[in-house]
């Protein structure tokens, strides 16, 4: 388990992570979701003591990270920043690694084997794709089979056949009992991996919980209703305990508080005609829009109405 409890990070006047308090509990796979600059890598990097806390603490497994005496065995990340010899083979790279912590080369063959790049073991990591380097910094991440993952942004870089596959890798490590976190800038890859996410902006923790808590907390879910008979209609959804909007002049009645099914039984028993009745559900990307609205470190701005391409 990872436990941050008022963690902050400053550089000079900048507050990089602002008093994060959360969880990161074992056999799940913990969405660390928030837009560029919000605090995940700096905090990533305070989890596995690679940057030390300004206030507060980040534990692992019930202790700091740099205190471990086996550091690679608990704790296995993938950081931003990649760390290796580009003259070096994969694989000279990960024997590298892994004998500073007495692991061994069939070890090492055996998480190449898992990543996919048996076949390119031997050549030199400096000339791999983006995306190879993300499986070679994964498999350094497995090398000390860790009770506890750490990534980075994993799926940067790769194609849709790799996404899948750090999906499906971290997964079967969660499932294996392990503690992972992964960090993401994407709500819907967020939404497909994990179990639980921490959704931060501006160094703050602004949301907790499994994903389907979160999105239920934002999402903004309402019901189109259209009808001949609207004013009687909205009546019988007031009266039920929703709330309604529009159906002036016309126009849809916009019910929340009730389901589409409730909306259609209330109807129904009045003898009321229904023209139109439309779940709506905000996209996940529009709830991690309202859940980190103000909280965007480098906001665009809005796109320019004038039509053609800018590129
Ligand atoms: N070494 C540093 N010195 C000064 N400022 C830093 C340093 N590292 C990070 N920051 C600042 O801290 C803030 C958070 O950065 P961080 O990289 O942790 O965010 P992030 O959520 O990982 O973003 P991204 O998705 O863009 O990587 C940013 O404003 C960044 O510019």
């Amino acid at each position: 388990m990872i436990v941050a409890e008022g963690l902050t990070k400053r550089y000079g006047a900048t507050t990089a992570v602002d008093g994060m308090s959360f969880r990161v509990e074992p056999g799940r796979v913990t969405g660390f979701l928030g837009p560029n600059g919000a605090g995940k890598s700096t905090t990533m990097r305070m989890v596995v003591g690679l940057d030390r806390p300004t206030a507060g603490r980040v534990t692992v497994g019930g202790h700091a990270y740099v205190d471990s005496p086996a550091p690679l065995r608990e704790v296995g990340a993938l950081l931003e920043a990649r760390a290796l010899h580009p003259g070096r083979s994969a694989r000279d790279h990960l024997r590298a690694l892994g004998a500073t912590h007495g692991i061994g080369a069939g070890r090492v063959d055996e998480v190449l084997e898992t990543v996919g790049l048996t076949g390119v073991a031997r050549r030199r990591a400096g000339g791999f794709s983006l995306g190879m380097g993300q499986r070679l910094g994964i498999a350094a991440a497995l090398l000390g089979d860790p009770r506890v993952l750490v990534l980075d942004e994993p799926v940067n870089g790769l194609d849709p056949e790799g996404v899948r596959w750090v999906r499906q890798t971290v997964r079967r490590l969660a499932d294996g009992g392990r503690t992972v976190l992964v960090s993401s800038h994407l709500m819907a890859e967020m939404a497909m991996t994990a179990d639980d996410l921490v959704v931060v902006g501006r160094g703050r923790v602004v949301a907790t919980g499994t994903v389907a808590e979160v999105v239920a907390s934002v999402s903004d879910a309402s019901v189109l209703v259209r009808s001949p008979r609207a004013a009687d209609v909205a009546a019988a959804v007031h009266r039920a305990g929703g709330r309604v909007e529009g159906g002036a002049a016309g126009a849809p009645l916009v019910v929340r508080g009730l389901d589409a099914a409730r909306v259609g039984d209330l109807a129904a028993a009045e003898g009321l005609p229904l023209h139109e009745l439309t779940p709506r559900q905000a996209s996940l990307e529009d709830a991690f829009m309202t859940l980190t609205a103000g909280d965007v470190e480098y906001a665009s701005a809005a796109a320019p109405a004038t039509s053609g391409r800018t590129s």
